[in-house]
């Protein structure tokens, strides 16, 4: 029988080309105000994959040509009781042009540059891995935007 907390499905993908990144500052909403790769909810009636590609196309006006996944992260607030289960993907290829949207902005940075006091705290903890091309997976507690626990590996796969 499932027991434990209520997972909430979410993904995220970062589009990484040779040296740089792609990511967003959040216009509104969840997350407001950091920068992030793209993603959200997944609709009933599509894969997490396809959900993954329609918020990028959404959020930032272009479709991944190779996304594939890369992590699995859980993420729970201290006093909330659901649990963020999300799915990290990553592609290098995209077609159209990267558009800001309503909710998000698109522009890159040097995978030396990026923006960590701007991003999710545990981002600087899993970008190192999502860069050297490993896979990972990961457990934090956040109390607001803090980290008061958390867990992370490399695994064999996403
Ligand atoms: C708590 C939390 C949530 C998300 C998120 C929401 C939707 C997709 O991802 C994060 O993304 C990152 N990079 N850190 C995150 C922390």
């Amino acid at each position: 029988a499932a027991s434990g907390r209520p997972l909430k499905l979410l993904t995220l993908l970062l589009v990484v080309q040779g040296d740089r990144v792609l990511l967003g500052m959040k216009k509104r909403g969840f997350g407001m105000g950091k920068y992030n790769g793209y993603g959200g909810k997944v609709e009933a009636g599509e894969t997490v994959l396809e959900g993954a590609l329609r918020e990028l196309h959404e959020e930032a006006g272009i479709k991944a040509t190779d996304a594939t996944p890369r992590g699995r992260m859980l993420f729970e607030f201290r006093g909330e009781e659901t649990v963020m289960d999300v799915r990290v993907f990553s592609a290098s290829a995209f077609e159209g042009e990267p558009t800001e949207s309503e909710e998000m902005t698109t522009e890159w940075f040097g995978v030396d540059k990026l923006p960590f006091d701007r991003m999710w705290a545990d981002d600087r903890h899993w970008f190192p891995i999502l860069l050297d091309g490993g896979f990972f997976r990961g457990y934090f507690e956040f109390e607001k935007d803090k980290i008061v626990d958390g867990v992370l590996e490399r695994t064999a796969d996403a």
